[in-house]
């Protein structure tokens, strides 16, 4: 066995998403803050494509950097790499991120609640992890500040006609559709079409009415469209049907934290849901994320609040990723059978 390169990497998934955790191997990029080391690795690429391309990687997958704090509040800080972003935060990854810290013993565990808090390249996550027995049962995090940017905003979108839509941040930059009045109900037979759709979505979006953050100059774009289904009272607060289409073109299989932050965003902003409230959001593999509002705040001159979401990851493997250096595909490939619906 030869190798120029030796990554070591924890897998895991929460509730459905798969978020590995590069846990040694990789030097950190250069950059006086983790957002500029995040857009160090977008820049660059190489350890994007060696880690998300094929043959190591897969339309399927993100990986999560380890880099140094540079925050003196952080335990940890985390570098998240996404099929075709490298955003500034992720409900799913940082959910995987926190449970690899804690059960791989990277970090101290105390049961029965550990308090560690992360730095994300868009800024501090408080999370709160109830531990049982060794594990990580659920994450709590403290979400960065979101908030609806437009509300029944007009959309066309070639094929499909004007569609009423709601754009918003929830730690990365969401349209969101009604998906009942797109005609899905949510069910996992769906999730091609909403793939599909989602993606021409977003890129219309992106084309026809552009995102902004007020204090985050560099993202300016949209990431996913969320279809959102009927919120539902029920005896355990709100609940809702969640579908995210990711670029270049699949479904998350967990609830989106960051949608369900961006959802509550939206509801906040309708007057629809109220800090007393709970929102669980559900998946299309039937995984749920629950969200509450802890406060309101402002972002640049926008009304925000500040969200939590909650979930559960578990470890799935370790390995070694290598690079024989006879191997020809070094940065790996992609091919449209897999990297986006068609
Ligand atoms: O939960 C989330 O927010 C993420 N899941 C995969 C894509 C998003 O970043």
């Amino acid at each position: 066995m030869r190798s120029t390169k030796t990554i070591h990497v924890v897998s895991a998934h929460a509730e459905g998403e798969v978020g590995d955790v590069i846990v040694g191997g990789v030097t950190p990029p250069p950059g006086e803050t983790i957002w500029e080391q995040s857009r160090w690795i977008a820049r660059d690429g190489t350890l994007r494509n060696f880690v998300l391309n094929e043959p190591r990687g897969g339309v399927f997958r993100h990986v999560n950097l380890l880099v140094p704090p540079k925050h003196p509040d952080a335990d940890a800080a985390f570098i998240i790499m996404e099929p075709e972003d490298t955003p500034p935060m992720s409900g799913s990854n940082s959910i995987c991120v926190s449970t690899v810290l804690l059960d791989s013993g990277i970090l101290p565990m105390q049961e029965p609640v550990t308090e560690i808090t992360l730095e994300a390249p868009g800024g501090l996550v408080r999370v709160r992890a109830e531990c049982r027995n060794g594990k990580a049962e659920r994450i709590f995090v403290q979400n960065l500040p979101s908030f609806a940017e437009r509300l029944d905003a007009k959309l066309e979108v070639e094929g499909l006609g004007t569609l009423t839509v709601d754009t918003a941040y929830g730690g990365d930059s969401f349209v969101i559709v009604d998906a009942a009045a797109m005609g899905f109900s949510l069910s996992p037979d769906e999730a091609h079409d909403i793939a599909k759709l989602g993606v021409r979505i977003t890129n219309t979006a992106n084309a026809a009415l552009g995102f902004h953050h007020p204090e985050n100059a560099d993202w300016k774009h949209f990431s996913f469209c969320l279809f959102a289904g009927p919120v539902e009272r029920t005896a355990e607060g709100l609940r809702a049907g969640a579908a995210v289409a990711i670029q270049p073109g699949k479904v998350d299989r967990s609830p989106t934290g960051t949608a369900l932050s961006a959802r509550m965003a939206v509801l906040h902003a309708r007057g629809q849901m109220t800090p007393e409230d709970r929102l669980t959001a559900v998946s299309l593999i039937g995984s749920t994320f629950s969200g509450r509002i802890l406060g309101t705040t402002t972002v640049g001159d926008r009304a925000a609040i500040l969200p939590e979401i909650s979930g559960r990851a578990w470890i799935t493997g370790t390995h070694q990723h290598m690079l024989d250096p006879s191997d020809p595909w070094a940065e790996g490939y992609r091919l449209t059978d897999t990297w986006g619906a068609r």
